[in-house]
């Protein structure tokens, strides 16, 4: 098992920073201007649509390709310059690029050797990963979930302070997606920088602690996950009552803003069930119904990058130079 890192863990030593880092590909601004800090200790969700930059940012940060300008480091040195990059970071990017004729475990072992990291390392990084009884199968054999699992089990090989997932969910069943919910998690207790990077907002408040957002390569939101659900999902009650008007008359006394919606229910913005609760109470309305709810994050979420998926999606099609014929 890994050793959980001290407390007071300097943060400077395993956060990831970008200070205004841009890469252009051709006349393509993938990355523009980015600056943010992945701090550790917390699993920092890395959002955005299709082409926003996320998997670029991530190779940078690993020294995959150079910047047109601006910097990316983990801990305070770019990746290029660290001594034993598996030791300090860990990254999933590409889980199908491991050799398909080697078993799992030939796989890891060479990864261990040649950054001479303990052979141990490689059966406790199978057994957290779930993958001790195909560890002898050759990998072209393996389905998607488990070749996720492998590329994780890469990422955690040596034991690195700071991770970097690119899509990690992608091919797991229910069943993954809870067991690395639990990891991710477990890693950022331990102290841990944790970057994981996805197209789905809901899913990634269900695990992060805090949100990266990015379109069309800048910087849309940096902010606790808990502030995000504040801001953009105001809390909201659906009621249902056998007395509606004077529900509503009471509520709109109390500068209540409700709604009606199709199956009878009334629906009152920005309220908790407690506060529509205790007025109904108070007033002796019986209330058949009373739920929170909140709106959709993933609405939320669409809005804040929609500007930047329209620019995207907006590109001009006249009938004139339509290739379609
Ligand atoms: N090697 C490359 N050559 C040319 N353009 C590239 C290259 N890599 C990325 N791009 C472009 O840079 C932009 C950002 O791509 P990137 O893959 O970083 O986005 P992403 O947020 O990871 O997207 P996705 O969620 O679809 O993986 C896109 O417009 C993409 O086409």
């Amino acid at each position: 098992m890994p050793t959980p890192r001290p407390p007071g863990h300097a943060d400077a030593m395993t956060s990831i920073d970008v200070e205004e880092l841009t890469k252009e590909y051709g006349g393509t601004r993938a990355v523009d201007h980015l600056t943010c800090r992945i701090g550790p200790g917390r699993i920092t969700g890395f959002l955005g649509p299709n082409g926003a930059g996320k998997s670029t940012t991530m190779r940078l940060m690993l020294g995959l390709g150079r910047p047109t300008s601006g910097t990316a480091t983990v801990g305070g040195r770019p990746y290029a310059t660290l001594r034993e990059p598996l030791r300090t970071v860990g990254a999933l990017l590409d889980a199908q690029a491991a050799h398909g004729s080697r078993t799992a475990r030939d796989h890891l072992l060479h990864l261990a050797v040649s950054n001479r990291l303990p052979a141990r390392r490689v059966d406790e990084v199978l057994a957290e990963t779930g993958l001790t009884a195909v560890a002898r199968r050759r990998i072209r054999t393996f389905s998607l979930g488990m070749r996720q699992r492998l590329g994780i089990a890469t990422a955690l090989l040596g034991d690195p302070p700071v991770l970097m997932l690119d899509e990690p969910t992608n091919g797991l069943d229910p069943e993954g997606i809870v067991w690395i919910r639990h990891l991710l998690r477990r890693l950022a207790r331990e102290g841990r920088t944790v970057l994981v990077s996805s197209h789905l907002m809901n899913e990634v408040v269900t695990f992060a602690d805090h949100l990266v957002v990015l379109g069309r390569g800048r910087l849309l939101a940096d902010v606790p996950v808990a502030d995000f659900i504040d801001h953009h999902s105001p809390p909201r009650v659906r009621v249902r009552t056998s007395d509606p008007v004077r529900l509503r008359a009471v509520l709109l006394a109390r500068g209540h803003t409700l709604a009606e919606d199709d199956d009878g229910r009334w629906v009152v913005d920005g309220a908790t069930a407690e506060q529509i609760g205790s007025v109904a109470a108070r007033e002796g309305i019986p209330l058949l119904e009373l739920t929170d709810e909140r709106a959709s994050l993933e609405q939320a979420y669409l809005a804040l990058t929609a500007t930047e998926a329209e620019f995207t999606a907006a590109a001009p099609t006249s009938p004139a130079t339509s290739q379609e014929t």
